[in-house]
């Protein structure tokens, strides 16, 4: 007999099924007989449609005039309330990045001027802009006068959106 073979005749052979393997642990608790179980009945699934956009109603800041609720909504088909309702958003598209950036440029002018600044972005052709005022905080006349400002702005240079 070979000396390979010997060695292999030395191990005792088991049948697989004896081998002990350690059981993988699972994360979960032992599983509880169903008859045993005392929850909620599960929540049917919503397959009701998504909601359409939120109509979040604006949050004025205090002391400002009766005219400017009117005058807001006046902007609400293209500007939008932000979450909190304490400000308005629009993303204006320019032809190009050239024309977003001279629309910047004219709104920065009056912001130096009215002291009123925006929280803006700019991608390429697109600018977006928010308006808020943080003391009174809220919606006021300034945020809706800049609005404007910027929609005479954006349709002088021939706004895509
Ligand atoms: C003193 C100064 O006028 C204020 O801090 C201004 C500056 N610019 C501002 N900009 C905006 N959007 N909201 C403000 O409340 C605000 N406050």
């Amino acid at each position: 007999m070979s000396q390979s073979r010997r060695l292999l005749k030395s191990i005792p052979t088991r049948p697989i099924s004896s081998i002990h393997r350690p059981q993988p642990k699972s994360p979960l608790p032992p599983t509880t007989p169903s008859s045993t179980f005392h929850t909620t009945p599960p929540r049917p699934i919503d397959t009701s449609p998504p909601a359409p956009p939120s109509t979040t109603t604006l949050l004025f800041s205090e002391n400002q005039p009766p005219t400017l609720p009117p005058r807001a909504a006046l902007l609400l088909p293209t500007w939008h309330p932000t979450p909190s309702g304490k400000g308005l958003t629009r993303t204006f598209t320019f032809r190009s990045f050239s024309a977003a950036w001279t629309f910047m440029s004219l709104v920065a002018e009056e912001c130096k001027v009215q002291k009123h600044h925006p929280s803006w972005s700019n991608a390429y052709n697109r600018v977006t802009v928010e308006w808020t005022t943080h003391r009174p905080e809220g919606l006021s006349v300034k945020d809706v006068e800049m609005a404007e400002f910027c929609d005479r702005v954006a349709g002088g240079m021939g706004v895509k959106a």
